[in-house]
């Protein structure tokens, strides 16, 4: 394994000002009004290794030989660059930073075939951001489906130096939440896209910053169908433990990067207050237990006020899917007890997975904290983008509008910024679908094409799309979708039973407080509304986070003001038509003959 430097790299202060003169002048960055932000400088290597996420061994992708990768920590307004090299022999990657908007910068979005090509085998890319303002994020891969095969970590933004958070805190816990197969990735991948199709079926695992265990539960005395782990602490399978002291508080930041699962997490014996969504602030509120769907984060705040002599369950359930996977679990650890002191009562129940009344009460309890953006009060165009699982000579699909996702060679910034017209269908997918579609029947006509065209929006207009779900292939089932929007934030205006009726449900829109977030669910056989501003030039997924759903289809793109993009870097050009169009303007000098003499 190479070492390379996987701690930032913080550079001394008069550097900074010839740094960021140069990014300004190349990059189109503002400057905050506070200050020089820093640049945070990390340099990773992303590889497969050998792992026993769940105690069982398998193979990961890891970043400089750690699963999860390394944390990036920053303050808001600091430049984040990471310079990514490519070690596995045959496959490209790319990494997506997770709620991260990346005004001016979409080339580093990272998602393939979209804001750039996938870096090739032992090649390195430059990631170069700002991160502007202070939340629980993520990254992950962003490539076929390579967040399921473990690439990801956590990315977390503080206040600007100086600046306070609005809420107090002794100290934090960082969780990261995923959900792991003993299936390879790439197996999963072609059943998926095989005929028939052959579903992954629900995780063995819920792992918590990587570390689950599976056929053996360190709760087993209340669990009677598994025996006790014998985990000594040190193996990689060991739970992470949440060290506390008494009668503090502390914030546990908790991101979920699932592949499929929406998950509930609770503290036996704490309460929590909801203090933070996807990077906003929201009204904080007391919740027994939260949520988490993928893509999404909180932060909570709970009080070490419990009995200092006793450790705590934290458990981790599966909710509205099937729970075949058993919650993970750890310890929330009093100081100076042992760790190996568990627990005197059972762990927290995961509330039942089909109870979508409690879920609804939860997600609909979400608002923004005082003094948050608000909405404008109209909007200037509004989508509505009808979820359905159908089929395509008999392969199975995700379509949006009846469309299904395939994405084309050439990235799509790229494209447009080079005016490639046919590196992708120009015509637009249909904004609206019949307005006589049965949401609580298998689609009519199950068939679908699939297509690669965008909605391009006129820069700076207002949006409103409507999230429908709908009846599946099979007879009464609906599930639930997680949808995640890049290079924005959305109002999340509201939720709703059945087909979105404007007549009715628009005076129902939240438009006083609706939170800010990155990804909001639709419910089995509901709509969502949200409202975002198209004011970040670039081309941007929005798409379920359910890593095969996405694989399947079910995604869109988005595009506005590309022509207000920069300069991209070539290194983001090299594949499909823009590799041509490079080559073309700067082709290969002709070798002179040699002349017989
Ligand atoms: O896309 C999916 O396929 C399965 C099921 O519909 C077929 O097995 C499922 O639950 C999905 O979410």
């Amino acid at each position: 394994m190479a070492k390379v430097a996987d701690k930032p790299f913080v550079f001394p202060k008069p550097f900074l000002v010839f740094f960021v003169l140069s990014m300004i002048s190349g990059f189109g960055i503002t400057l905050s009004e506070a200050g020089f932000p820093k640049i945070r400088h990390y340099k990773w290597e992303v590889e497969y290794m050998f792992w026993s996420p769940d105690c069982v061994e398998n193979i990961v992708m890891g970043i400089n030989g750690q699963f999860p990768g390394p944390t990036i920590r920053a303050n808001a307004g600091d430049i984040v660059v990471v310079e990514l090299t490519n070690k596995l022999h045959t496959e490209g990657v790319v990494i997506h930073w997770h709620g991260i908007l990346q005004r001016g910068t979409p080339w580093a979005d990272g998602t393939a075939s979209i804001s750039q090509c996938a870096i090739n085998p032992g090649e390195t890319f430059t990631y170069r951001f700002v991160v502007d303002k202070a939340g629980t994020y993520f990254y992950h891969g962003h490539l076929g489906m390579q967040r399921s095969a473990g690439l990801y970590g956590s990315l977390i933004v503080d206040p600007e130096e100086g600046k306070n958070e609005p809420f107090h805190y002794d100290e934090e816990i960082n969780l990261l939440l995923s959900d792991w197969w003993h299936q390879s990735v790439h197996k999963q991948e072609v059943g998926l896209s095989s005929k028939p199709m052959r579903w992954i079926g629900e995780p063995q695992s819920i792992l918590i910053n990587g570390r689950g265990q599976f056929n053996c539960s360190i709760a087993a005395k209340y669990n009677k169908s598994l025996t006790q782990c014998e985990l000594k602490g040190g193996e990689q399978c060991a739970p992470f433990v949440l060290h506390v002291r008494p009668n503090k508080t502390y914030r546990i930041r908790i991101a979920s990067t699932t592949a499929l699962a929406s998950l509930n997490f609770a503290i036996g014996s704490h309460r929590l207050i909801v203090v933070e969504a996807d990077g906003n602030y929201v009204q904080p509120f007391l919740a027994s237990d939260i949520d988490i769907y993928s893509g999404e984060s909180y932060s909570v705040l709970i009080t070490t006020n419990q009995s200092p002599s006793e450790n705590y369950w934290v458990s981790i359930g599966v909710r509205a899917r099937q729970p075949k996977t058993p919650p993970a679990l750890t310890v929330l650890n009093y100081l100076p007890n042992s760790v190996s002191k568990l627990p005197i009562s059972p762990p927290p129940e995961t509330p039942d997975w089909e109870d979508f009344d409690r879920s609804k009460r939860f997600t609909y309890g979400i608002f923004a904290a005082m003094g948050s953006p608000k909405p404008p009060v109209r909007y200037n165009r509004r989508i509505f983008l009808l979820n359905t699982q159908n089929q395509m000579n008999g392969f199975v699909k995700w379509s949006i509008n009846n469309v299904s996702l395939a994405l084309p060679p050439t990235p799509y910034l790229a494209a447009m910024r080079f005016g490639l017209h046919t590196a992708f269908d120009q015509n637009p997918p249909p904004e609206r679908f019949p307005v006589d579609y049965d949401i609580f029947n298998p689609p009519q006509n199950p068939n679908t094409i699939t297509g690669n065209g965008v909605y391009r929006f006129n820069l700076g207009e207002t949006v409103d799309v409507i999230l429908q779900n709908a009846n599946m292939l099979k007879d009464n089932t609906s599930e639930i979708h997680p949808w995640h929007l890049h290079g924005h934030d959305f109002w999340v205006l509201g939720y709703g039973e059945g087909k979105f009726s404007a007549a009715v449900d628009e005076k129902k829109l939240n438009l006083k407080n609706p939170p800010l977030r990155n990804t909001v669910v639709i419910f089995p056989y509901g709509w969502t509304a949200i409202r975002f501003v198209a004011d970040n030039p670039g081309v941007w997924a929005f798409h379920c986070h359910i890593e095969p759903h996405l694989h399947m289809g079910m995604g869109v793109v988005f595009a506005e003001g590309v022509h207000k993009v920069g300069m991209i870097p070539t290194k983001a050009l090299a594949c499909g038509g823009t590799a041509k169009t490079l080559i073309n303007n700067n082709p290969p000098k002709k070798i002179p003959r040699k002349r017989n003499p």
